[in-house]
């Protein structure tokens, strides 16, 4: 059992999903927690494009342990920094190499990996309240713009919840796009969970409301509410997700007990504008970073992390539902820096 995994006090018989109008039908419903070295696995074997890049460059840099100099140095920014790490957080990263070149004092190659290593581990293992959230039921929101995997992260959480016995009901709140509230319907009968709309174009908040409201009186344990990642303008956007916070709050105190920032793994550097705009809005919880299994550039992980104090939930690992690891900090670096 992951550190932030929280265990079910008491199992419960998925009673909300019969209630609902159209009982969704899953494919093959997840029976058992998730094995946790199972997942590892997939973890690692996730961010292979990320490790063989750098195992590549970085590996031959510090093939040889000896003494660093100046070019070793910029050598080994230039390659932290094509794998996504922002040059604000390299340079945080090199700080102290630098100072002791700077003053004259020895600093050998295997030293400094070893230290490098650390800073890397510190940065992407801050502390997680337990997920899902305790709270009855606990609201998570998922947020960022379109196109980064919100909604297929929504149903592979779903899936991953319902596989520790939690009951799931998500909201279609993305009112924007017809499309969106059907692909949301799509999966909730694919994995197994209900889904609270309204017509396309609707007030989202009212569909927030509608679908916590539902949640009370059915007893779901877990609520996931797909936001809207475009608008009109970006004012709107923001404007409309902190209404459905507001009205989260009206309906559960408290609520969202959990805002997720969804981030595409592969568009580098933007995921940092965009995590830069939504803190702005609405106060963000966590990160799940997806498309890990398309990129090489995994470092963007400890980028945004480190920028935004935010630890990472999970990695999205390719389009299926089971397709989810937890955020393994440790394999992570392992991989980063092998
Ligand atoms: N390879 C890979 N593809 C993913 C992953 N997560 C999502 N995708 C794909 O990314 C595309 C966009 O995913 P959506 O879930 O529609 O993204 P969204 O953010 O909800 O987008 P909108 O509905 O347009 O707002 C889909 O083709 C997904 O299958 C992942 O972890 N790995």
């Amino acid at each position: 059992m992951l550190k932030w995994f929280r265990r079910k006090k008491e199992e419960k018989a998925p009673a909300a999903a019969q209630e609902l109008p159209s009982e969704p039908s899953p494919e093959a419903p997840p029976t058992e927690e998730p094995e946790e070295s199972g997942l590892w696995q997939k973890f690692r074997a996730g961010l292979s494009k990320t490790r063989e890049r750098l195992a590549d460059t970085l590996g031959e840099l510090f093939e040889i342990d000896r003494l660093v100099d100046q070019a070793f140095l910029e050598e080994l920014e230039e390659i932290l920094i094509t794998a996504d790490i922002g040059i604000e957080t390299v340079n945080r990263l090199l700080e102290p190499a630098r100072r002791k070149l700077a003053l004259g004092e020895p600093l050998r190659t295997g030293e400094l990996k070893r230290s490098l290593r650390e800073e890397i581990l510190r940065m992407v293992s801050l502390p997680a309240p337990p997920f899902p959230p305790e709270a009855s039921p606990a609201v998570i929101f998922f947020i960022g713009v379109n196109g980064v995997g919100k909604t297929t992260t929504l149903a592979k959480v779903a899936w991953h919840l319902r596989g520790r016995g939690f009951s799931v009901l998500a909201v279609a709140a993305d009112t924007f796009r017809a499309a969106a509230i059907e692909q949301l319907e799509t999966w909730g009968k694919r994995v197994g969970f209900p889904v609270v709309k309204q017509a396309p174009g609707a007030d989202p908040g009212a569909v927030v409301y509608q679908g916590l409201e539902a949640a009370k009186a059915r007893g779901v344990e877990v609520v996931l509410v797909d936001t809207a990642g475009r608008l009109h303008t970006k004012y709107n956007l923001m404007e409309e997700l902190k209404k459905m916070v507001r009205v989260a709050g009206k309906v559960i105190p408290e609520a969202p007990h959990e805002n997720i920032l969804v981030l595409d793994a592969t568009t580098g550097q933007n995921a940092v504008s965009q995590a830069r705009l939504f803190s702005e809005a609405v106060n963000l919880h966590s990160l799940i970073l997806t498309k890990m299994d398309g990129t090489a550039k995994g470092g963007i992980a400890v980028t945004v992390a480190h920028l935004f104090k935010l630890p990472i939930r999970f990695v999205g690992l390719g389009e299926k539902m089971e397709d989810l690891a937890p955020f393994e900090p440790q394999a992570f670096v392992d991989a980063l820096l092998p």
